[in-house]
């Protein structure tokens, strides 16, 4: 019996959140070692695990994976969350990338400078309501389905909730105009293994607090 998939990573968000995420909503257990120092980091480049010298980095089947959107996809592929066939992949690929843009624009933010926070806020804020918000909400409307792809629970489903989630930490109402996507948001969070990744105490992290952002600053050059 293979172990469990052993994470790599800070003990926060950032790019390893999304594979917390897609390995609960396959209902699939994880361990995590974390990387608290620069020290730590060096010794996972000088014992070889990191191909390109970063992380996140996934030990899981015998292998030491990294790059974020090779383990995502990989994990999709495994616990069957990838679609059918090849076009529902090819969708899934085009919605789980917008979602990636907009989160990537969010999780920089908490190591922004204080005088650019402001702009960037108006950014993912202007982003998620003029450019991908609309785009999910039109593909429910359209196709008048409770999945993004294929009428079945999909890794596009996962990506675009914990989206949601993070765009609604920076403007709590940033919903308002999209009725298909809060009614979208309650249906995947009742997925049981989802709903279990919501309850406190699970591996799902915080947003970042201070102490993460030094620690991050301190041990990435982020
Ligand atoms: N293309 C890679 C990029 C990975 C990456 O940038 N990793 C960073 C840590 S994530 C940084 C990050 C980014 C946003 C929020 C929190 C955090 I932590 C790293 O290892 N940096 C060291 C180096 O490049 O020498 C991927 O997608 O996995």
């Amino acid at each position: 019996m293979p172990g469990k998939p052993k994470l790599h990573y800070a003990n926060g968000r950032g790019k390893m959140e999304s594979i917390r995420w897609l390995l609960a909503a396959a209902g699939v257990e994880f361990e995590e070692q974390f990387i608290e120092t620069k020290e730590d980091l060096e010794k996972l480049r000088s014992d070889g695990l990191l191909l390109f010298q970063q992380v996140p980095m996934v030990e899981i089947d015998g292998m030491k994976m990294v790059q974020t959107r090779a383990i995502l996809s990989y994990l999709a592929a495994k616990y069957n969350l990838y679609g059918k066939d090849l076009k529902e992949r090819a969708l899934i690929d085009m919605y789980v990338e917008g979602t990636t843009d907009l989160m990537g624009i969010i999780m920089y933010l908490p190591f922004q400078p204080p005088e650019a926070k402001e702009k960037n806020l108006a950014l993912i804020t202007d982003k998620a309501t003029t450019r991908y918000f609309p785009v999910y909400e039109k593909v429910l409307k359209d196709h008048g389905q409770d999945y993004l792809v294929g009428n079945h629970f999909t890794w596009a489903d996962v990506h675009l909730l914990e989206a949601i989630l993070m765009a609604e930490e920076c403007k709590s109402d940033i919903l308002s105009k999209f009725p298909l996507l809060q009614a979208f948001k309650g249906r995947i969070s009742n997925i049981p293994t989802i709903k279990k990744f919501l309850q406190p105490g699970s591996q799902r992290k915080p947003p970042p607090d201070e102490k993460y952002i030094a620690q991050v600053k301190q041990t990435f050059n982020v």
